[in-house]
């Protein structure tokens, strides 16, 4: 008998193949307090949850029996996916389920934003016919800047075009034919801050889009302009936003997701400007219904020891199927992550060539790695191993792989390539006899970097004083150079740098640096995980 907790609000209609499951034993107990569902985990065999129960290390270590644990949703934010990975257990979700819902709420929220409604409403309720305090403004031929194009993105750009708005869209795996296929002009996220009337967030949370819009954005943005956030707390600065509004520059604020919830309390809640609801895109009768089925499926085939498709992090799988590679794992999604991490384009292929001894192996789980490592960057959880080539499929990248034993001298050498709508990105490591994984190659130049931590990669001229001015930055910064590697390819002409560094580089001294005379490009590079 397989024990089953359901600790959120779930549809119990959607639970029905669980309910009706001879071999499953159901509870449904939702508003635990952290004890209490500490004293009874220990019971389960599976844990459902929606967004409210925080499924932390505790908890997991706690559920001794704990196999699979379905999230009623896509966000995974509120379970710690590292501890799940460490004991083995199975983290899934149901991403597809309420997609139109949100979608929808968010362009009700861009609505009633424009219109003033609720606080219209709330006003005539209590009593007063105000008609002169709740002017508002058209969305016709206004500009809607969409930042993140995927499911909801994309359905929200479908119901604004309805409206007869002007779209400007972002989003790292959009292609130009995607982008026209929905209405949608391509635009950097820096043009759609510029020239939108309207800005929409659909991005999941990742370090990349952690206060993507904050105080410099805010300056830079038409005085007057509307956000909605309907993704995720976090993208959008809270404080920045408080003082937008405030100077007059943010006419209005649409948000349904908060940097802590419940967000009761919250500053922002004071504004008349914003229009607020508790995190309910996704509460709807049909969505509810959607993601309850697909979880409640999916976690009674783990049970059963049958095949299942959304898994969200790590599988186990068994030690034969990748012993051997396992040394190259990480640094197979090290590679990919750097090679994201320097390019600027959409990603369009990605091309990965075993060399050497490695080329003996059945390399498919590294490439798993690789892809994993590429695509995470900009989807967060969304990819993992289980799924690598499938959400490359779903973002239209070309993956070809392929093998030899000529290997430049290296015992065995990983290298990638990423062809990108800006750029082409060359990236190999490999594994030194004593010395563990290193980079060596980074777009035709050989360096010796370690595949870790914070890394600062610069394109420049080969010339006297290059490397001091970098090292004299940093140094007034407080950030201490670990490593560094430079490497050209004839003297005098173009090269790279790459420094280890103690801590992650403020981004207004990237830009100081990115200023100096001589030096091309750069990017700050995280390879912590
Ligand atoms: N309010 C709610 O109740 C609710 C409900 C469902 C989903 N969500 C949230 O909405 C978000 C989007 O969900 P989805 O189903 O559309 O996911 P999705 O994976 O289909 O789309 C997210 C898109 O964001 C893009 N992206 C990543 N980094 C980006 C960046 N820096 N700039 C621009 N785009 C970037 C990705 O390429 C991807 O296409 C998620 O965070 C999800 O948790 C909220
Ligand atoms: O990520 C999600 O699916 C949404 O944020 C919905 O969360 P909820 O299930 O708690 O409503």
């Amino acid at each position: 008998m397989f024990k089953v907790l359901v600790s959120d609000p779930i549809s119990d209609v959607g639970l029905k193949s669980l309910i009706e499951d001879p071999m499953v034993d159901l509870t449904i107990q939702t508003g635990l307090e952290k004890e209490q569902l500490l004293n009874i985990i220990g019971n389960f065999d599976a844990l459902l949850v929606r967004s409210q129960t925080k499924v932390t290390a505790e908890v997991i270590n706690a559920g001794k029996n704990l196999k699979v644990i379905g999230r009623a949703g896509v966000g995974v934010d509120n379970i710690d996916l590292d501890a799940a990975t460490d004991r083995g257990i199975l983290v899934i979700n149901a991403p597809d389920g309420n997609t139109i819902s949100t979608a929808e709420h968010a362009f009700a929220m861009l609505i009633s934003m424009a219109r003033n409604i609720p606080q219209a409403h709330g006003k005539l309720k209590h009593g007063v016919w105000d008609r002169k305090n709740f002017t508002g403004v058209e969305l016709n031929k206004k500009v809607l800047g969409v930042v993140g194009v995927g499911r909801i993105g994309a359905e929200v750009a479908k119901r604004a075009k309805a409206f007869n708005m002007d779209i400007l869209g972002f989003d790292p795996f959009m292609s130009q034919e995607r982008a026209e296929q929905l209405g949608i002009t391509l635009a950097s996220v820096e043009q759609i801050f510029e020239k939108a009337d309207f800005v929409t967030f659909h991005t999941p949370l990742t370090k990349e889009t952690k206060y993507m819009l904050d105080k410099p954005q805010f300056a830079k943005m038409k005085k007057g302009v509307r956000i909605v956030n309907c993704a995720r707390g976090g993208i959008v600065n809270e404080e920045a936003l408080y003082d937008a509004i405030k100077e007059g520059i943010v006419a209005g604020a649409a948000l349904d997701v908060f940097e802590e919830e419940p967000a009761v309390g919250n500053p922002l809640l004071e504004l008349p400007q914003l229009v607020a609801t508790p995190h309910l895109g996704a509460s709807t009768e049909e969505a509810q219904l959607n993601v309850a089925i697909d979880v409640a499926e999916e976690v009674a085939n783990v049970l059963h020891g049958k095949g299942f498709k959304n898994a969200v992090n790590l599988a186990i799988l068994p030690e034969e199927d990748f012993a051997e590679l396992k040394p190259y794992l990480k640094l197979g999604q090290k590679l990919g992550s750097l090679a994201a991490q320097i390019s600027t384009g959409r990603i369009e292929k990605l091309e990965i060539t075993y060399a050497g001894n490695i080329a003996d192996l059945k390399c498919e789980p590294l490439s798993r790695y690789i892809i994993r490592g590429l695509l995470s960057y900009h989807l967060a959880d969304d990819v993992n191993y289980i799924n690598a080539y499938k959400a490359a499929k779903s973002k239209h990248v070309e993956i070809v792989e392929s093998k030899t034993h000529t290997s430049k001298g290296f015992a065995n050498l990983v290298s990638i390539s990423v062809k990108t709508a800006n750029e082409y990105i060359q990236v190999a490591g490999s594994l030194l006899n004593g010395y563990g994984a290193k980079i060596v190659n980074i777009n035709g130049y050989t360096v010796d970097a370690n595949p870790v931590g914070n890394l600062l990669l610069a394109q420049h001229t080969d010339k006297p004083g290059i490397i001091g001015i970098v090292g004299t930055m940093l140094g007034e910064a407080d950030i201490n150079i670990a490593t560094m590697q430079v490497g050209r390819k004839v003297a005098g002409g173009d090269a790279v740098m790459v420094l280890g560094v103690d801590k992650r580089i403020p981004e207004d001294v990237v830009k100081k640096l990115e200023a100096v005379s001589g030096i091309n490009s750069i990017f700050n590079v995280d390879l912590q995980n």
